[in-house]
């Protein structure tokens, strides 16, 4: 998975949201609303670290692809694209870039 992969869920999210719940998970949680697609998140989240603490590295692949999946299917419910969600990493790493250069001696 690469950034494209994300990119193309969440297309394939965005346009499955109106699609017939019988036919599709994503409208099925949609049709459940915000409430049901958090506890998923949450759920997922529990899985995850339990798969991490004692299960295989299969298990622990995907537990977290579900994780992945369902924070995306969230950001979608509330109308935040990833791109901003990425764009918070970028800016994370520039400030960790300048706390080094700050810590750094100087010659
Ligand atoms: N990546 C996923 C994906 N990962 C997990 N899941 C579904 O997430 C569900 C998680 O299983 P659980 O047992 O935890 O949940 P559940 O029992 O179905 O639901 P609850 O009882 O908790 O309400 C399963 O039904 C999985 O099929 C996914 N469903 C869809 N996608 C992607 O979303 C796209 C659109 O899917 P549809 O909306 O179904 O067309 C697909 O093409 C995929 O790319």
């Amino acid at each position: 998975m690469d950034q494209s992969t994300l990119a193309r869920l969440e297309a394939t999210i965005a346009a499955r949201r109106s699609a017939d719940p019988d036919a599709s998970y994503v409208a099925r949680l949609h049709a459940k609303g915000l409430g049901k697609i958090a506890q998923k998140v949450g759920e997922e989240g529990v899985e995850t670290v339990i798969a991490a603490l004692s299960g295989s590295a299969d298990e622990l692949v995907g537990e977290a692809a579900d994780l992945l999946f369902h924070l995306m299917v969230l950001l979608g419910a509330r109308d935040v694209p990833l791109a901003r969600v990425l764009a918070e990493l970028d800016r994370r790493e520039g400030l960790s870039g300048l706390a080094e250069k700050a810590a750094r001696p100087r010659d």
